[in-house]
């Protein structure tokens, strides 16, 4: 997947519009994890959206697999609202994504019925969105994303909803869905903590116009599951800087909340 120059400007009905993208470059090689990481406004979801071909750029342009992108089955989209069918039960929320690839009911059904299990959630494929606790709903979005076999996953703060403790099962179960399938995942985030942990690379994003400020390769042995890898150093050290990075760009910004205050420097 590669952007090149990309930029987007949304009007506005001030009139002068806001430049939510400029001069964007990326390239993200096939199979890998990358975390979008930023302060507020700094264009992360456009990113997503250009990608997932919702959203076309003014100038540049965005290549997945060497051409135009367009929403479809190889896109699977999680966002941090569930979105689920509330009149459709669990089976039936992630049958219905699967409608135009396999028109044939039984491939849809045993295709759905193995991503409910893959989730964890055999025991609820008749169930409805309204008996399902916060993390298993944002299960169920996961398994309808996951389950037309996507070549792109983008994910937009799927888990910024979620208890603490939930999502950090999500962020392993997560971790464990993407090894089996290596799609390339994009990742918007606004924990430092999250997207150092999940991703292969961090793209940090800065605001105002939106755009790419530093692609940090992460460096930590996969699967990260398997070992503490919070009290890793090079966790610690990434840690700290973009957490640096970050307080500065929203202490710097005139339009944030934060401008000009002191905060301190130790994290
Ligand atoms: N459809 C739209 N119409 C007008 N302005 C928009 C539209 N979509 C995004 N913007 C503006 O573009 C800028 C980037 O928005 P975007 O949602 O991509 O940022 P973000 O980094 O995902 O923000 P957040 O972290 O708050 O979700 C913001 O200033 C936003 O207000």
């Amino acid at each position: 997947m590669v952007l090149q120059g990309v930029s987007k400007t949304f009007s506005s009905n001030k009139g002068s519009g806001t430049v939510a993208l400029k001069d964007v470059d990326l390239s993200v090689r096939d199979g890998a994890f990358v975390s979008l990481l930023g302060p507020s406004g700094c264009g992360k979801t456009t990113v997503l959206r250009m990608v997932n071909g919702l959203i076309k750029p003014d100038s540049g342009s965005v290549l997945v697999s060497g051409k135009v992108p367009e929403p479809g089955p190889d896109m699977g989209f999680v966002f941090q609202s569930f979105r689920l069918i509330p009149w459709s039960s669990v089976r039936g929320n992630v049958e219905f994504a699967l409608a135009d690839l396999l028109p044939d009911k039984a491939e849809r059904r045993e295709r759905a019925d193995r991503y409910i299990e893959l989730v964890g959630l055999k025991r609820f494929g008749d169930a409805y969105p309204s008996e399902l606790s916060g993390g298993m709903r944002q299960r169920v979005a996961l398994a309808r994303a996951l389950a037309t076999e996507p070549k792109i996953l983008l994910m937009d703060e799927p888990f910024a909803s979620i208890d603490a403790q939930t999502r950090e099962l999500m962020q392993i179960e997560l971790m464990r869905l993407w090894t089996v399938r290596r799609s390339v995942a994009l990742f918007v985030t606004h924990s430092v903590d999250e997207a150092i942990l999940l991703a292969d690379q961090v793209v940090l994003m800065g605001p105002r116009p939106g755009r790419i400020l530093e692609v940090i390769d992460v460096g930590l042995e996969r699967p990260r599951w398997s070992y503490d890898v919070r009290a890793e150093p090079r966790f610690i050290e990434l840690r700290a800087y973009l957490w640096d990075r970050i307080r500065t760009l929203v202490l710097t910004d005139p339009e944030s909340d934060f401008y000009g205050r002191d905060l301190g420097s130790a994290v």
